[in-house]
């Protein structure tokens, strides 16, 4: 898609043998731990853990397979490697990708691969090493037919090893190219409108009302929340309506800070703080690393981002829609002064809530895309719903969910 919207001279790869890519980090029991990496470090014992983890390894290969048709992300990490990668590798992940607790988060809906290279080969490792026995595409990559051809980029990033990439101009580059693709073919955007209510006609089309006036169309591709769409559903939909607000979502504070003349003890993407050492604090991503060229007139800068909140938002800072930034700003200083050693006030901040901003599927997610599914086809409903609250929530899987959208509706293209 980067490629198609001629974005690609504007990409900043991460490569795999990058410091941003080859260094991860925990922060545990008061202290930056690098993540082991290699063989000979799953071989040695490497703090924060208690043993090698080998051994947990080992514990993979011998356990036997789940039963359970789903199972809390914790609860499967426990069985399958053992309390210590449960609390904290694990625990820490969920924490950099959904925001959420992995003792309510559902392996089977996030972590699709894991949980059927369980099922498939009996153990995670051997599933992963072996693959699922499936044809290439499941999951989060979506249908061969809607990767379409490979582009020159893709390739590339693929033999660079890409771990993360950016735009020269930011990622807002990418829906601003989007908007433009689009205009010049003609599509009519209306933008920052609040969809208030979609309501079937007699004649079957949708009339959809938004705050300055209503649109009719014979298909509607929903990309709202799965809340946000239950609020504008007619009450014939009212199941439906019912389904899409048990898919909960979680408020991220994210804290951008910025200083001159300070230096990092350590270089690496960033890092990650498990919810036993502090719930409210999810990690720090250390931007300056991975994408110096955003440092802008002052070259040398330090730029951080602080994520906060998540799944322990509400407990940690009360209600998102009313919580005071100087608090955030005052906690995220004060974590990267004891996680970095920072002492120096940043020379610039911003603080954002972004509420409800991640889909959480927890147990049972997988029952309610399909109740969800199910409904829509019974009902012949020409409403589709793509976004991340349903099939994957990075940008990536949003993408390739609208492909296959898109396939549905109109058949392969290209
Ligand atoms: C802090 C943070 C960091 C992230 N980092 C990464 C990353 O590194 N890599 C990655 O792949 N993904 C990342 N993501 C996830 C990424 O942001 C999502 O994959 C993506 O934004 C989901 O797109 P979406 O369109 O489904 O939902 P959203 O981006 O949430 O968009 C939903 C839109 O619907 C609008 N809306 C809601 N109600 C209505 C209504 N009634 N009428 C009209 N519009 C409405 C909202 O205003 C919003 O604009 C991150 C997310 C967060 C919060
Ligand atoms: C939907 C929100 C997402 C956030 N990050 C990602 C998504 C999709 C992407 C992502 N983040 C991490 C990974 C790697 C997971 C793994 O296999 O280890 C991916 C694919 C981990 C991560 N996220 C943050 C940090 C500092 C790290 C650690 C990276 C490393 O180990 O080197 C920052 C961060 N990103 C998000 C949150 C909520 C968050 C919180 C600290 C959102």
């Amino acid at each position: 898609m980067v490629s198609e919207l001629g974005l690609a001279d504007a990409v900043l790869p991460v490569p795999g043998d990058h410091p941003a890519s080859r260094n991860r980090f925990l922060y545990v029991a008061g202290a930056l731990h690098k993540l082991p990496s290699g063989l000979g470090a799953l071989l040695r014992t490497v703090p924060p853990f208690s043993r090698a983890l080998l051994w947990s390894g080992l514990r993979d290969l011998l356990a036997p397979a789940g039963t359970e048709p789903d199972e809390s992300i914790h609860a499967f990490a426990l069985r399958r490697f053992g309390r210590e990668v449960a609390d904290i590798a694990v625990d820490s992940v969920c924490r950099g990708v959904f925001a959420g607790d992995c003792r309510a988060l559902s392996v089977r809906s996030c972590f699709p691969l894991l949980f059927r290279a369980e099922r498939r080969r009996r153990s995670v490792l051997l599933g992963l090493a072996l693959g699922s026995g499936e044809r290439r595409g499941g999951g989060g990559g979506g249908d061969p037919h809607t990767r379409g051809a490979e582009s020159g980029l893709s390739r590339r990033a693929r033999a660079e090893r890409w771990s993360q990439w950016s735009l020269r101009g930011g990622m807002e580059t990418l829906p601003e190219a989007l908007a433009e693709f689009l205009r010049e073919r003609g599509v009519e955007l209306r933008c920052h409108q609040r969809l208030r209510s979609l309501r079937r006609r007699h004649d079957g089309r949708w009339e959809l009302t938004l705050a300055d006036g209503t649109v009719t169309a014979d298909h509607v591709v929903s990309a709202l929340p799965a809340a946000a769409l239950a609020e504008a559903l007619p009450a014939e939909a009212a199941v439906l309506a019912q389904e899409l607000r048990r898919i909960p979502a979680v408020s991220v504070a994210v804290v951008n800070l910025q200083y001159e003349g300070a230096a990092l003890p350590v270089t690496g993407f960033g890092h990650l703080v498990p919810s036993l050492e502090d719930g409210a604090l999810l990690g720090i991503v250390y931007d300056s690393v991975a994408f110096p060229q955003h440092n802008g007139a002052a070259a040398a800068s330090l730029r951080l981002t602080v994520m906060l909140g998540g799944a322990w938002f509400e407990q940690s800072f009360g209600d998102p829609a009313a919580a005071a930034p100087e608090l955030l700003l005052h906690r995220a200083q004060a974590a990267v002064r004891e996680q970095l050693g920072l002492e120096p006030a940043p020379t610039r901040s911003i603080v954002r809530v972004h509420q409800a901003c991640i889909p959480q599927y927890t147990l049972g997610h997988w029952q309610r895309t399909e109740h969800i599914g199910r409904f829509l086809a019974e009902h012949r409903l020409p409403l589709s719903l793509i976004g991340a609250s349903y099939s994957g929530v990075s940008v990536n899987d949003c993408i390739a969910s609208a492909k296959v959208a898109v396939e549905r509706l109109l058949g392969p293209q290209r």
